[in-house]
């Protein structure tokens, strides 16, 4: 690659230090050599810059220093803990701008959603922060007259993490803020695509006043690093969100050392619509729980029903509304949807567009590739699909909308729990009895009703069956970085 095609992020920063090409061990930076690995801007395919392809001693060295650096860290108050959060925080948003366009850069969403991600995603921090206060025990009535129950919370310890490349910041934060707030310590794999985000982050939790040792960032492939990591006893949970795939492989690789396990992994939502909705504020949450992202969420609505007396109507309104946002390189003003983030990206959406309409279905609005060529792909509406098509059954991860029609409740219910996922779902109804019946029969971790948006650092997040274990944000996703201590005291008469 040559400099003609390089990206030059600093010259866009006001804080050119946050783009760090080295990966943190411990207490030491690593600096990416001449044959570290690239990180390409997935707009233009211009080389970003380089980080380290780091080796098993270096993850070693990390959980080491982990393990060392997080006792001290358990033995500080809470409050203390919380406050060199508060302080990651506010770095964090000071510096939302500069995260934000590392962010675009490398992964591609628009530049203003890509703020909104820094926000999101600063907001785990400062929730957890307030948290850590209150990781509160129980005393419990004896069960003998002499004795008394005790119950207390403890940091799980070292824990290892795995995130993905869709959201580059808040994957991190909502592990690493209930993690740290617990009294635990991290060490860090974030995807290839993105990892300037990561260091970024590693960057400011520096400056808030993270102990060394604490919280590490390593590059390099994820096999050899993820099977340290698994393997090793010292490491006593690992939180990973990625495909159901590579998740279903690291829970294998954890049994050895009988860990605990956060998994978040894929989705394949149902978005149902009667006839009742109000059908602007459907097409509208269509348009954020499909569209965000570009599609490439794991709560993306994935399977649109819409009840026979409005499917036309809404297909129509669907259409006409994305028709008038625009796809574009992410830093390009006006832009709403950014590139796909690579060519397999692409031929999966190309994929599940040519089976649906070798198979009936009909294209409403795109299906084809963007004349901006490269990884950017139409907004696409599809009608008449049915259940027979790969669109049903998997997880598109691109801008693709399936529209299915149905005629009864009892028919949509089943349809939509008729997956192995168990993520987000969501309904749009003004029926308050049947948005509780439909709630309270979908097979889902997250149901949103009359909103195309669940996601929160005050709510728990996860799903059921293949879609994961555990929940992360709100009061729960700090118990999951907890162990429970019972303490039996006896001789009180
Ligand atoms: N639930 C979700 O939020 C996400 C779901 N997906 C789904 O997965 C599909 C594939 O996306 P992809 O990026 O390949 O997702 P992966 O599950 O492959 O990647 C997620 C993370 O896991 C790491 N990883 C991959 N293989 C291993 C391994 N053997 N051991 C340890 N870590 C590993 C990756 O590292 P590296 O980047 O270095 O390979 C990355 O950090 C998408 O199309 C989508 O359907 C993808 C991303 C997020
Ligand atoms: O796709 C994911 O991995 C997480 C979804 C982002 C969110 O809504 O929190």
């Amino acid at each position: 690659m040559t400099e003609l095609h390089r990206f030059d992020l600093r010259a866009r920063l006001s804080d050119a230090s946050l783009l760090r090409e080295a990966a943190l061990v411990g207490s030491r930076w690593i600096a990416a050599s001449k044959s570290g690995l690239a990180v390409t801007n997935p707009s233009t395919g211009a080389v970003i810059g380089h980080v380290p392809d780091l080796t098993p001693a270096d993850a070693e060295e990390a959980i080491a220093a982990a393990a060392l650096a997080q006792k001290a860290w358990a033995a500080r108050t809470a409050k203390d803990r919380g406050q060199v959060l508060r302080r990651w925080y506010d770095l964090m948003m000071a510096h939302q701008d500069d995260l934000a366009a590392i962010l675009t850069a490398e992964q591609g969403k628009p530049l203003p959603e890509a703020k909104g991600e820094i926000a999101y995603g600063a907001s785990f921090i400062d929730w957890f922060a307030e948290e850590a206060r209150r990781a509160y025990g129980d005393i419990v009535p004896g069960h003998a007259p002499d004795k008394r129950i005790l119950v207390l919370k403890q940091p799980i310890g070292v824990v290892a993490a795995i995130t993905p490349w869709n959201f580059p910041n808040a994957m991190i934060t909502r592990k690493a803020g209930p993690a740290f707030a617990a009294g635990c310590a991290m060490v860090l794999k974030p995807a290839s695509q993105t990892p300037f985000s990561a260091i970024a982050l590693a960057v400011l939790a520096e400056r808030a006043g993270l102990p060394a040792g604490l919280f590490s960032v390593l590059t390099g492939s994820a096999r050899v690093l993820g099977a340290v990591l698994t393997a090793s006893p010292v490491v006593r949970k690992l939180t990973f969100t990625g495909s159901t795939e590579v998740g279903a492989q690291l829970y294998a690789q954890c049994a050895p050392t009988i860990k605990r396990l956060g998994l978040e992994l894929g989705g394949n939502a149902p978005f149902i619509v009667f006839d009742d909705a109000d059908v602007d504020a459907a097409v509208e949450g269509a348009i954020i729980a499909k569209f965000r992202n570009n599609g490439q969420t794991c709560v993306c609505a994935n399977r649109i029903y819409v009840q026979a007396g409005v499917y036309d109507v809404f297909a129509e309104k669907l259409a006409a509304r994305l028709s008038t946002l625009q796809t574009g390189d992410g830093f390009a003003p006006g832009v709403t949807f950014g590139p796909l983030i690579d060519g397999k990206a692409v031929q999966k959406v190309a994929e599940h567009i040519a089976d649906a309409t070798a198979k009936g279905a009909s294209v409403r609005l795109g299906g084809r590739p963007h004349a901006l060529g490269g990884t950017f792909w139409e907004p696409t509406v599809l009608t008449g699909v049915t259940a027979d098509m790969a669109v049903a059954r998997e997880e598109t991860f691109g801008p693709v909308a399936p529209l299915f029609r149905f005629e009864t409740e009892a028919e949509v219910v089943a349809a939509a729990n008729d997956t192995e996922f168990g993520l987000a779902s969501y309904l749009y109804t003004r029926d308050l009895a049947c948005s509780f019946r439909v709630s309270e029969a979908l097979e889902y971790g997250m149901v949103g009703v009359n909103t195309g948006l669940v996601s929160t650092a005050e709510a728990p997040f996860g799903g059921v069956k293949s879609s994961g274990l555990g929940r992360e944000g709100s009061r729960h996703g700090l118990d999951d970085f907890l162990e429970l201590k019972y303490l039996c005291l006896g001789g009180i008469e």
